[in-house]
């Protein structure tokens, strides 16, 4: 199959003293005007493995990258344009230079196992900016076309349509780079696929999943389906899909469905086909500003628990830290109308290179940032959100940080308050002390489950279903789920329950700022030492004997598992579900398979370092005998003693 795609370059010089170039593709009718400021030529290329696309001539050694990659970087403006008329417009407007060129290219085919290479457990994740040394782009326009294209197949099915009124899906996107071509190859894949499409623009992902449950013609809502085009906290160069149902988010299975259905589509796509796809997309495209919406149900649910007080935190200072993802919005929207201050807040605005720092709550740098931040301003509290704000953390006045365990434990006080004795799902890597605080001083129960935000929730509602009743399921990343919030994997709302906490401490007279969260948590035991090292396995390793990296890690559990059997100073955990848990020398370890790499992640806490390196001596002496695991990170930490 070939096509012969008009190609349409627009460059603007940008007063950065650099010279930075935009492009449009009328072929496939994308505008990447929200390209990023890069100090080189584009050029018109074959993507890897992709239809006619893009391509970046040069390599990323020119680029601007953020600080913490390697320097100062300036802040992309961000084009919406769908159609050449608001191009020529932008030109005039912007004094965009022009010039187009005609490209022929052969359109390869796809292999079904790219396809499935995408899949990232329950979500869809690849690259799509070209100029990473060894990351070819995967995430083309035309295999996004596909993938939306399946997925609303998928959902036509499920929803078992009504040929009278079509189906509608939201689409919303964080602050990547590349955010919005994929978000008109996405519109396209679903327009093409005779479904109704309803932008968003800069989305959070809960609020992606809360657009399907939301009952409000006014905002073309509930609709059927949603697509949140995020890649979390990833590196500028990647993004992926998060879909959403109001039963939720899809699981593993069902991404592995679309997939296979997405290479049927994007093998049997045409040129004509693209073009007509386009045109459709034009001809269903509505845009809501659904964001006002779900910010307002946030500050509703807030002033409700305070007894409905307009301004419940009327003189707490609160700072945000965005870290220029999609969360920006919650100084302004939220925390403003509730009558917090926020000033010294910092990274609202979205920029997709992340020049201050990774939007992660898991991240040490990130989390320095959001401290420094509290204490600078002397504020009462500090919150900080990933890129696509399903996770969250916090930080009380004195600078002490409310993550990892420390967020479950205040989640688990204030919803063990609310539903004495119910059970708290986790994921695996908490620690003991969790378990203890939960158990002895809450009075709730501890179900210690498996990594991965999915794998929590929906044990949680396995649990309701069989009456064991647990209202919350939270994971280490800072990922967490309320029953009451129909278990909407959602950083804002964990954030809203914490501020209820003190607004309802404000209005029954109790004073001292971040204090009452600080004494909540008060018991909570924690370890000296907690480490995570991750153990690499080389899939090309040929001690793997053609067998796939799982198989290779499951072996090395196996193994380890037997020397623990056989050493009477470690004791298996009696309950685990994921991978091997030990106990010994008053700490543990956990050693387990990612959910999505050949890696084998090791976690341990103990009450001192000798105790922590007498941990890892025990893994280490049962890993050496597999060749083809990275064990360095390992060898290094025991020979700190
Ligand atoms: O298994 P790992 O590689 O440690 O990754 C586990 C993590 O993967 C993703 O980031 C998911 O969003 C998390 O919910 C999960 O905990």
């Amino acid at each position: 199959m070939a096509a012969t795609v008009l190609n349409v370059i627009v460059a603007k010089n940008w007063q950065l003293g650099t010279n930075e170039y935009y492009s449009y593709h009328s072929g496939r009718d994308c505008c990447s005007a929200a390209a990023a400021p890069y100090n080189h030529h584009r050029n018109l290329l074959p993507f890897h493995g992709g239809k006619t696309l893009l391509a970046w001539r040069s390599g990323i050694s020119s680029m601007h990258l953020p600080k913490y990659q390697t320097a100062f970087v300036k802040r992309p403006s961000i084009y919406y344009c769908n159609d050449l008329a608001a191009i020529t417009t932008l030109i005039s407007q912007k004094n965009i230079f022009f010039s187009a060129a005609l490209s022929t290219t052969a359109v390869p085919y796809i292999d079904k196992v790219d396809f499935m290479k995408l899949q990232n457990g329950s979500d869809i994740r690849g690259v799509a900016v070209p100029g990473v040394e060894g990351e070819p782009v995967t995430l083309t326009e035309p295999v996004t076309e596909a993938i939306a294209a399946a997925f609303s197949a998928w959902l036509s099915e499920k929803k078992k349509v009504d040929a009278s009124k079509p189906l509608k899906v939201s689409v919303g996107h964080d602050s990547r780079i590349s955010a919005q071509v994929l978000q008109d190859a996405v519109s396209r894949g679903i327009a093409s696929a005779g479904l109704n499409v309803v932008q968003y623009g800069l989305a959070s992902t809960p609020a992606m999943f809360n657009s399907t449950l939301t009952e409000d013609e006014a905002f073309l809502c509930p609709v059927d389906g949603a697509i949140m085009i995020t890649a979390s906290h990833l590196p500028y160069n990647r993004n992926g899909f998060k879909f959403f149902t109001n039963a939720g988010g899809l699981g593993k299975a069902d991404i592995k469905n679309i997939l296979e259905r997405a290479v049927d589509i994007y093998n049997s796509l045409t040129d004509e086909g693209l073009m007509k796809s386009k045109r459709e997309a034009f001809e269903s495209l509505k845009r809501v500003d659904y964001m006002s919406m779900y910010t307002s149900d946030l500050v509703k649910a807030v002033r409700k628990a305070a007894g409905n007080i307009e301004k419940p935190l009327e003189g707490f200072h609160v700072v945000v830290d965005a870290g220029n993802g999609a969360g920006g919005f919650f100084a302004e929207k939220v925390l403003q109308p509730l009558g917090a201050i926020t000033s010294g807040s910092q990274f609202l605005e979205p920029d997709g290179l992340f020049p201050n720092h990774i939007p992660n709550p898991e991240d040490k740098t990130a989390m320095k940032a959001i401290t420094q931040a509290v204490l600078e301003n002397k504020a009462d509290l500090g919150i900080i959100f990933d890129t696509d704000v399903d996770r969250s953390a916090a930080v009380d006045s004195s600078g002490r940080e409310f993550n990892r365990n420390r967020l479950i434990a205040l989640m688990s006080a204030i919803v063990l308050e609310e539903h004495p004795g119910t059970t708290i799902v986790t994921d695996s890597v908490t620690s003991d002390g969790l378990t203890m605080f939960i158990e002895n001083k809450l009075g709730g129960k501890h179900h210690r489950f498996k990594r991965g935000y999915k794998n929590v929730i929906d044990e949680a509602v396995r649990l309701n279903s069989v009456g064991e009743e647990s209202h919350l399921a939270i994971e280490t990343s800072g990922h967490g789920a309320l029953k009451e919030n129909h278990w909407l994997d959602d950083g804002a709302y964990l954030m809203v329950k914490v501020l209820n906490k003190l607004a309802s401490a404000r209005a029954s007279g109790i004073a001292g700022g971040s204090k009452v969260l600080t004494d909540l948590v008060e018991g909570l035991q924690e370890p000296k030492v907690a480490v995570e090292l991750r153990l690499k396995i080389d899939q090309n390793h040929p001690d793997l004997k053609g067998g796939s990296f799982r198989e290779y890690g499951e072996a090395v559990l196996k193994l380890l598992e037997n020397h623990v059997e056989s050493d009477p100073k470690l004791q298996k955990a009696p309950v685990n579900y994921e991978g091997v848990r030990v106990s010994g020398f008053g700490g543990w370890f956990l050693l387990r398979l990612s959910l999505h790499d050949p890696v084998l992640p090791l976690n341990f806490e103990a009450p001192s370092h000798e105790d922590a390196v007498k941990l890892g001596l025990a893994v280490a002496s049962a890993v050496k005998e597999f060749p083809a695991l990275d064990t360095s990170a390992l060898d290094k930490f025991v020979q700190t003693s």
